[in-house]
């Protein structure tokens, strides 16, 4: 089977996690679309979706899924489903290969269960092989830049990119994520970042993970 062909696979995978009756949040990206793509064909047994991106939100409407705004949500969404660029044994993430971290996160954080799809190319021991997407307020860039370096990795900005909040993104190559809750922590701390993205406080619950052999579901 093709990468593509494993998205496809744990994206429709994915409806089986889905509260019937409920507004689900969606992620953003390749995996994702072929979740929204899922999605509607059972459109009429979910309330609508919460989205991450403009992206995200196009698509659903495309296919006439509601989309509800995050600020409106007076419960928790029970199931957010959404991709990752790389996963590991705990279910901590790296996640921002499509530059939608902060919405990704703020999204997640209004779940209480965040079911990852992913092709098995993105489990890794230990995170850090895929950049991590930073985003961040851009006065403040050139001293988060050095900030990096003083952990040993190089930041640079994602060329051409600025997110749905019109912030741009530095990718940070070379990093030692061995804690990656306490580095998602001391990155928060730093003026001037939006949004890291490590997904350790927002891990996943579930990841169903496309394989040769079919859809192996890993419980965090
Ligand atoms: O974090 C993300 C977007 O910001 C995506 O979930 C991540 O990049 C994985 O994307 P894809 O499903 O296309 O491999």
């Amino acid at each position: 089977m093709t990468q593509d062909e494993l998205k496809a696979l744990v994206a429709r995978a994915a409806i089986e996690h889905l509260v019937p009756g409920a507004l689900v949040g969606v992620g953003t990206g390749s995996t994702v679309n072929h979740f929204i793509d899922a999605l509607a064909a059972i459109k009429d047994r979910i309330a609508g979706a919460v989205s991450s991106s403009v992206q995200s939100s196009e698509r659903l409407r495309r296919h006439g899924i509601p989309v509800i705004e995050a600020a409106e949500l007076s419960a928790p969404l029970p199931v957010y489903v959404d991709g990752a660029d790389e996963i590991d044994h705990h279910g901590y993430m790296i996640k921002g290969g499509g530059a939608a971290l902060t919405r990704e996160k703020i999204v997640a954080d209004l779940a209480e269960r965040f079911v990852c799809i992913a092709d098995e190319s993105k489990l890794v021991d230990t995170l850090g092989r895929f950049p991590l997407p930073v985003e961040v307020i851009p006065m403040a860039a050139p001293q988060i830049v050095r900030r990096f370096e003083k952990l040993g990795a190089t930041a640079t900005l994602r060329p051409g990119v600025i997110t749905d909040n019109g912030q741009p993104i530095l990718d940070v190559r070379g990093l030692k994520i061995t804690d990656p809750l306490a580095l998602e922590t001391e990155i928060n701390q730093w003026p001037g970042v939006v949004t890291v993205g490590i997904f350790a406080r927002h891990k996943a619950s579930l990841c169903l993970l496309g394989t040769a052999a079919g859809v192996r579901t890993l419980q965090f």
